[in-house]
């Protein structure tokens, strides 16, 4: 099956195969053909080029985008979609006066979601789960990263994990599932918090393994959560399992966290609220993506992730949603990327990067999405009709979205 786009007002993010992120200054660039051609055959991309170069060629369908842009779908790389329920009285509370620690503290926040996820059905988490995810693919996600974490026992996270695999077996774009038992301590281990990071790595690491239910291992590395020893500890057992990490640090403080998941080739540090010099020079040296989620910042008010320094200290960013029902109840990378622009004063070049290449290498799937290059997945939003693309972001809260392709079909 071939399809062919025609009259493209601009083709976005046209990339060489052998660029997998990009950093610093390189994020300010972002390459477009306007009034372009895009050939999707088999579910993948084939070929693109300026209208004018278009040769003949057989095709099975013909699409006239005049008008509008093409651009690669979002790539959210930090989500937590599976989950029970929902925190709408934590946020009335917080409305009311109270901050987010203090809910948790009082055994709301992440122990409040576990305690329902743990008394929902399989099939029940799977369906509101399901839905969450059609939400987003329509709001143009492409490929989507999936933690557990709201289990907290053996089972819960079995459970999680088990719907993540459900989700990957039932959807057609590209999903990878992270384990983060290491979220809260339960009620059950207050004050035995060892007992708990041990049932994490004797029980329900080899558990995971053997029904090959995870991709990543994440922890919670934050004061009244897990501290750098227990990550190291952590990380140090998820690696005899072939778990790449992908680390929650510095959201309220900055303890080290950064300094041990780079020691441990994270693929990714996640949220970065807070941010020290030395926590920049540490990711200088390595190779793992810092990503921000602006999004929690938004709804939580607290301080964005401080991209300029990031990105003029020469270092890579990607932008995520962090969909999960405390946080940041919103799966929207629209608003993720409009928030970028607005509030953390990353370009609509910068923040666009930061959606779509950048996110791909944060989920290790630089060589399927992220970018216009032949051979990834077909994988794609074609907007409305727009002036320019730094419309994404200026126009925040409008649908912009005509539609949205995966693998090569209209969803
Ligand atoms: N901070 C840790 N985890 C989630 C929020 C968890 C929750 O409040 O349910 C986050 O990334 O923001
Ligand atoms: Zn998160």
């Amino acid at each position: 099956m071939t399809t062919l786009f025609i009259n493209i007002k601009e083709l976005i993010q046209i990339r060489e195969a052998k660029t997998k992120k990009v950093s610093g200054k390189e994020m300010s660039i972002l390459p477009t053909i306007k009034n372009a051609f895009l050939i999707v055959k088999d579910g993948l991309l084939f070929d693109y080029g300026k209208m004018d170069n278009l040769l003949e060629c057989n095709y099975d369908k013909k699409i006239n985008c005049s008008g509008k842009m093409i651009l690669p779908t979002w790539v959210d790389s930090h989500t937590h979609i599976v989950f029970a329920g929902n925190r709408e009285q934590e946020f009335v509370d917080r409305i009311n006066g109270l901050s987010y620690e203090e809910i948790a503290k009082n055994g709301g926040g992440i122990l409040n979601s576990a305690k329902k996820l743990q008394v929902t059905s399989f099939d029940d988490l799977y369906n509101q789960s399901a839905k969450r995810l059609e939400e987003v693919i329509a709001l143009g996600t492409g490929a989507v990263e999936i933690k557990s974490g709201y289990g907290l026992t053996v089972d819960a996270e079995l459970k999680m994990l088990r719907v993540i695999k459900k989700l990957k077996e039932n959807y057609n774009i590209p999903i990878k599932a992270t384990f983060l038992g290491a979220h809260a301590i339960p009620s059950e281990f207050k004050n035995k918090k060892e007992g708990y990071i041990n049932l994490i790595i004797d029980e329900m690491l080899p558990k995971i393994t053997e029904e090959n239910l995870a991709d990543f291992i994440d922890v919670f590395c934050e004061k009244g959560y897990f501290s750098v020893s227990d990550t190291d500890k952590i990380l140090t057992a998820a690696k005899k399992h072939d778990l790449i990490p992908k680390v929650h640090v510095n959201q309220f403080n900055a303890i080290g966290g950064i300094e041990i998941s780079t020691k441990h080739k994270a693929l990714s540090v996640d949220h970065l609220e807070v941010l020290t010099d030395a926590d920049v020079e540490s990711l200088k040296n390595a190779e793992t993506m810092p990503v921000a989620l602006p999004s929690c910042s938004f709804f939580l008010s607290i301080p964005y992730t401080p991209a300029r320094k990031i990105i003029d200290n020469g270092l890579p960013l990607a932008l995520a949603t962090d969909y999960n029902p405390g946080s940041t109840p919103s799966g929207n990378m629209n608003f993720v990327v409009a928030t970028a622009c607005i509030k953390m004063k990353m370009t609509p070049e910068e923040a666009i990067n930061a959606a779509t290449i950048n996110g791909a290498y944060a989920m290790n799937l630089s060589d399927n999405v992220g970018s216009i290059t032949k051979g990834k997945l077909a994988n794609f939003i074609i907007t409305k009709e727009i002036p320019s693309y730094g419309f994404i972001p200026y126009n925040f809260g409008s649908n912009l979205i005509d539609s949205v392709y995966i693998k090569g079909n209209k969803i």
